[in-house]
């Protein structure tokens, strides 16, 4: 697993108060990252201590955590209602988010969107009083190349994504690549999540705008839950 930002204490403790609101009968978006791994492993405690509970997960390794933590699990065309979903940020401004560093922002967004509230659970390093993370693109890979040029168009830098462990590109878990796009600041994150959810070619995009209900961010001192 990737990790970015602060302590595994801030982490920790910001998942773990997260974990915290699940309430009996609840269907849970499961995030994915260093972040969200530590609710799912709190929720997956509260479901040894008889939590009624079942999750959706949004990536491949939110399910593998998921199962190790033994919450039974169901899906978007099983369940009624979504009722929470807890989910990291690689950056966030008010309700607004930059997601998909662990290129897992395409089923996240469908799920954190399909839910009646999204809690967000950060440390404090991923605060900013103005988006200005690179924004992830999926991408079909035949438009991998015309994304691109598109991206430069609106004033933004696109880098390919590249693994760690595999030479070559990131492959996410839909089988597409990923352009990392960098806008610098983005003053009006609204307008730019229109104009890249607008490109042929381009899956989902990391900007998750006004999405977030609350924000849960630890730090050493305690829990700071943000509401919007
Ligand atoms: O694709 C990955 C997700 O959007 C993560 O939620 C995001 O990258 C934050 O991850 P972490 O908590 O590891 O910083």
């Amino acid at each position: 697993m990737k990790t970015t930002g602060g302590s595994e204490a801030e982490k920790r403790a910001a998942g773990e108060s997260a974990a915290e609101t699940v309430e009996d009968g609840m269907v849970v978006g499961l995030g994915t990252g260093s972040t969200a791994a530590h609710a799912i492993r709190a929720i997956g405690r509260r479901v040894d201590s008889g939590l009624d509970v079942r999750g959706i997960p949004t990536s491949f390794q939110s399910r593998e955590l998921a199962k190790e933590a033994a919450i039974p699990l169901t899906t978007l065309d099983e369940a009624d209602e979504v009722h929470l979903a807890i989910d990291g940020a690689d950056q966030f401004s008010g309700p607004h988010l930059v997601k998909g560093g662990g290129a897992a922002h395409a089923r996240e967004k469908i799920v954190d969107a399909a839910a009646d509230r999204l809690l967000v659970v950060a440390d404090p390093s991923k605060f900013a009083d103005e988006l200005d993370h690179p924004i992830p693109v999926e991408v079909l890979p035949d438009a991998r190349t015309t994304v691109a040029a598109d991206v430069r168009a609106l004033g933004g830098t696109p880098t390919l994504r590249t693994a760690e462990r595999k030479d070559g590109p990131v492959v996410t878990d839909n089988g597409n690549l990923v352009l990392d796009c960098d806008f610098g600041a983005i003053p009006s994150p609204g307008v730019l999540a229109s104009e890249l959810a607008e490109l042929p070619g381009a899956v989902e995009h990391g900007l998750f705008v006004g999405m977030a209900d609350e924000v849960h961010v630890g730090s050493d001192d305690g829990v700071e839950v943000r509401r919007f």
